[in-house]
């Protein structure tokens, strides 16, 4: 489909989503609706709906949440979220769209200054949103007062048309997204009322005068709230569907023989295909108890920061952002190996996971580009670090961080293969290598001060290290969430049994893939590394046999996965030979045989 086709059926989708949803009273955040989204194939509208309402949510007063959210929930109004500009994304203190406030007649004049102020980016803008939260500099009682959030009416709910002040259209044609109207917005001395402006953390009195009711950093908290949802809502089910398609196809595609007296093996069978899919299946896994973890810790902090306790937000802070940076980036690896691993039919559109791919590619980037991400992580583990060499200090470290003061192994104990099997230990190893490389970050980043760097080079010459220490740290709290998910499980043996293989397979594929961090100080040897992967390979055989079974348990329909290698059937050749000849290409003529084919093969005929 081209972009407007796409972008079309995507709004026809959410129309009759909604329609179905209001008919049958479904609410915004019901399981109804959840897995209404859940079941349909490919895109959906107006997504940023979402993003606007958990910023709403997250930063307006309760009376400013009464007025806008039901007006979304009726999609009355249709919202965004404009942060990111031309020139900025990262940098939110660069940002620098104006908002300023007029106590004559007590509003705000909302104003892009320059041509880098053009916010750009944000989804359903350019054809899509009749309102923006826009992320602005607040210039009130004569001073800058940081980034704030204020809703700006961009579109007439008449006829559409951009208001008076309003400059807006689509950035043009992108990676993928296609379905998105990923927007550019430029104002023009736009005026809203004082209202506007999301206040929960800070008010301007009529006046003019400007009230902090939170922290210089509260208006960052709507990035965390979504850096939470997207991970189940977008990015892990995006890899999900890439491993259900991948191995269903494996087991149906013959090539080569294992022996030569042998029927063509099911590639599935080779132990490279196996490791190609099975890590990306246990990310899968591993990934759905980590968000469901992460979603349970920011809703325990989150209504103590609503009422501006923000003692957990570093911590909630820390592991959203890294959080999102680490799954998403293995999302994307995990889907490409997917593709990969389909050999030409996976490179086929028709396969699906090209979509997928492109798709989930845009997650290292939206809501954070991941390099920034893992450095706020590694900023958190250095506080924690040097909080924790503080013998007098009382304060006791955030959960998260604890194995910084837990008493640390020199060495691995392992002495067998099945050692590796066991949840303890290579929890363990993982805190253990953890615990060195933020050591060893901090380090360096002190031994530079100390030779006379200032503290911002020092850091910036140190990132690289303190990235794999943040890498190293998150992956630790990925395998024990998974470890902690199984011991919940005892009362399901079966279903533990299958899921330990999987998070055995997660901790030992980290382990194979890093053995550089774990034979560095000797925590481990060669021999243990030899019988790591020993207990890795094994595991391979005992998981080939549950391979489609976990891949069936994530509960994708045909439709919903949109693929000719991934049906449930399994009649993949006869589906890709109908989807072929449906395909437009066959149905719409040649359009270049009159102007150009023929000729060329008439002219050398005239010529002979
Ligand atoms: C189906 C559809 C799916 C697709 C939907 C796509 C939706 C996408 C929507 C978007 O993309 S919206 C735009 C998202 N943009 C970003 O996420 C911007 C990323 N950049 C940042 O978050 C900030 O630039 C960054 C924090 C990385 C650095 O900002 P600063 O340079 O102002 O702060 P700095 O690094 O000096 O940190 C200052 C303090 O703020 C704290 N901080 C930073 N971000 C915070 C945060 N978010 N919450 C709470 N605290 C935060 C940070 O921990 C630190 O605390 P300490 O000083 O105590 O160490
Ligand atoms: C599909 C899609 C949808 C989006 N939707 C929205 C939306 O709805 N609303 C919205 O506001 N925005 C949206 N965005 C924009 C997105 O949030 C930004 O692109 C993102 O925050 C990254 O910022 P940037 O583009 O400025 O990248 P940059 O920060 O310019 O990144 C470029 C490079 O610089 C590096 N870098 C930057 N700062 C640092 C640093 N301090 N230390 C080390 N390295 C650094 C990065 O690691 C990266 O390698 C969307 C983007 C995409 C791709």
């Amino acid at each position: 489909m081209t972009q407007n086709e796409r972008y079309e059926a995507a709004i026809k989708k959410k129309f009759h989503i909604q329609m179905l949803a209001q008919r049958l009273g479904w609410s915004e955040d019901s399981r109804e609706l959840y897995y209404a989204n859940r079941s349909l194939s490919g895109d959906l509208g107006l997504a940023l709906q979402f993003v606007f309402q958990k910023a709403l949510r997250s930063l307006g007063s309760e009376e400013q949440i009464a007025k806008w959210d039901p007006l979304c929930n009726k999609l009355q109004i249709l919202a965004t979220y404009a942060q990111t500009e031309l020139g900025h994304g990262t940098y939110l203190q660069g940002l620098e769209t104006e908002a300023t406030y007029d106590a004559a007649t007590q509003e705000f004049v909302v104003h892009s200054p320059t041509l880098t102020a053009i916010k750009w980016w944000p989804g359903d803008l350019g054809r899509s949103a009749t309102h923006a939260l826009v992320q602005a500099q607040l210039i009130c009682s004569g001073a800058q007062q940081g980034m704030h959030a204020f809703i700006v009416p961009i579109r007439s709910l008449e006829d559409h048309s951009p208001l008076p002040g309003i400059t807006v259209g689509d950035i043009g044609p992108k990676m993928d997204f296609d379905h998105s109207d990923n927007g550019f917005l430029q104002l023009d001395h736009v005026r809203v009322p004082r209202e506007n402006m999301l206040s929960r953390f800070a008010q301007v009195l009529p006046d003019g005068t400007y009230i902090k009711l939170g922290t210089a950093k509260s208006n960052y908290l709507s990035m965390v709230v979504v850096r939470v949802d997207i991970l189940s809502d977008e990015v892990i089910p995006l890899l999900q569907k890439a491993c259900v398609i991948a191995i269903r196809y494996s087991v149906i595609r013959r090539q080569s023989r294992l022996r030569p007296s042998d029927p063509e093996a099911k590639v599935l069978d080779y132990q490279t295909q196996q490791q190609k899919l099975f890590p990306p299946l246990a990310k899968a896994y591993a990934f759905h108890f980590v968000a469901n973890s992460l979603l349970e810790f920011f809703h325990r902090s989150y209504s103590s920061i609503l009422d501006r306790d923000f003692s957990l937000l570093p911590e909630l802070h820390a592991l959203s952002a890294g959080m999102k940076a680490l799954v998403s980036d293995f999302c994307i690896q995990g889907a490409e190996l997917c593709r990969r691993a389909c050999g030409g039919h996976g490179y086929s559109k028709l396969s699906g996971l090209p979509s997928l791919v492109t798709r989930v590619t845009a997650s290292c980037t939206y809501e954070g580009e991941n390099t920034v991400l893992y450095l706020q992580t590694a900023r958190f583990l250095v506080k924690s670090y040097l909080q924790a060499q503080e013998s007098t200090s009382q304060r006791s470290l955030p959960q998260s961080v604890a194995y910084l003061t837990a008493p640390d192994l020199a060495m691995c104990p392992a002495q067998k293969v099945a050692d590796f099997l066991h949840p303890e230990l290579y929890t363990t190893a993982w805190a253990h290598v953890a615990a060195r490389l933020i050591k060893d970050s901090v380090h360096h980043l002190q031994t530079l001060m100390q030779s006379g760097a200032d503290r911002h080079e020092a850091w910036n010459q140190t990132t690289v290290i303190h990235l794999q220490a943040a890498k190293a740290h998150l992956y630790y709290v990925t395998v024990k969430i998974f470890t902690e998910a199984l011991e919940k499980l005892e009362n399901q043996p079966a279903i533990q049994q299958v899921l330990k293989r999987l998070c055995d397979l997660y901790a030992l594929h980290g382990i194979m893939t890093n053995t550089g961090d774990f034979l560095h100080d000797g925590f481990l040897s060669g021999a243990q590394i030899d019988m790591a992967r020993k207990a890795y390979l094994d595991l391979l055989l005992l998981i080939r046999k549950d391979a489609i079974l976990l891949t069936d348990a994530f509960d994708f329909s045909d439709q919903c996965l949109n693929s000719a290698l991934g049906c449930y059937d399994g009649n993949v050749y006869e589906r890709l030979f109908q989807w072929a000849q449906k395909s437009p290409t066959n149905t719409q003529g040649n359009p270049a045989y009159e102007k150009y084919i023929r000729p060329l093969l008439q002219g050398w005929r005239s010529r002979l």
